[in-house]
């Protein structure tokens, strides 16, 4: 693999792109762009260094713009499924799967993914919760529910590749979902890693997080954020 020394075989990165974005409001959300670069290109740029291969899930029809380093497939009509297929489009012995819609990736969260996926096959990047938490019912106050031990899942998220794919299989054959794929294999009963993300790595979701956005790649393009 390419750059780091402590995990043997190749490593791929599987970058599930084919949302529509629907709650953002402006198309197919990887091909939204920030600053004059797509969220799919910030994405695919900050991982190509890192790994031997790229793989992109894109909406159906929908080809990679010019210039970005990565080999496409069609997506799936759930990000579940857009990665099932980008799992089964490599053979690298380890993954990393991110979403393009987390564009401003720290190379340092991806040194510690690599880093911790040998202990236990399974990492993911997370930051705990700041902020008071609580269930509403009808736009009340319901539950204060406590914070401690909790975190918020980012991604990317590390495998070995054999385990991300039981992890989806299993998921098939007993038709459950999860909202990422390290919840996949923690269904298994698996351990899963969790490493420090980066308040960086936010998921543009709504059109609010745009204007953040464009603040981060104000620093992050003039090389004072990119670490
Ligand atoms: N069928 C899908 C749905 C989502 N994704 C990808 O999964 C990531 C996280 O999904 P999300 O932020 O929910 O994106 P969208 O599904 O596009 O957003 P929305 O739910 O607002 O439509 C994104 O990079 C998105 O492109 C995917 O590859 N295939
Ligand atoms: C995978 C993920 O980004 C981890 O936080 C998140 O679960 C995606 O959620 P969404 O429902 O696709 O927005």
């Amino acid at each position: 693999m390419t750059g780091l020394c402590f995990l043997a075989g190749r490593t791929a990165a599987l970058i599930p792109a084919a949302g529509s974005g629907t709650r953002l409001g402006r198309g197919p959300k990887a091909f939204v762009e920030v600053a004059g670069k797509s969220l799919l290109a910030r994405s695919v740029a900050a991982l190509a260094p890192l790994v031997d291969e790229v793989l992109v899930a894109l909406p159906e029809g929908l080809t990679l713009p010019e210039g970005v380093p990565a080999r496409a497939i069609g997506g799936g009509a759930t990000r579940q499924e857009s990665v099932r297929r980008l799992l089964r489009a490599t053979t690298a012995e380890v993954v990393l799967v991110h979403d393009a819609a987390r564009p401003f990736l720290p190379a340092q969260v991806v040194h510690a993914l690599l880093e911790a996926i040998p202990e236990t096959g399974a990492a993911t990047a997370a930051l705990p919760v700041a902020d008071t938490l609580v269930r509403g019912a009808a736009g009340r106050w319901a539950d204060p529910v406590a914070r401690d031990g909790l975190w918020a899942v980012q991604t990317p998220q590390g495998f070995r590749r054999e385990v991300l794919l039981r992890a989806h299989a299993a998921a098939q054959a007993g038709g459950h979902t999860a909202t990422d794929d390290a919840g996949l294999v923690a269904r298994l009963g698996l351990p899963v890693t969790l490493v420090p993300g980066d308040a960086r790595l936010f998921k543009v979701t709504a059109p609010g997080d745009l204007a953040l956005a464009q603040a981060v790649a104000a620093m992050w393009d003039a090389g004072r954020d990119a670490t």
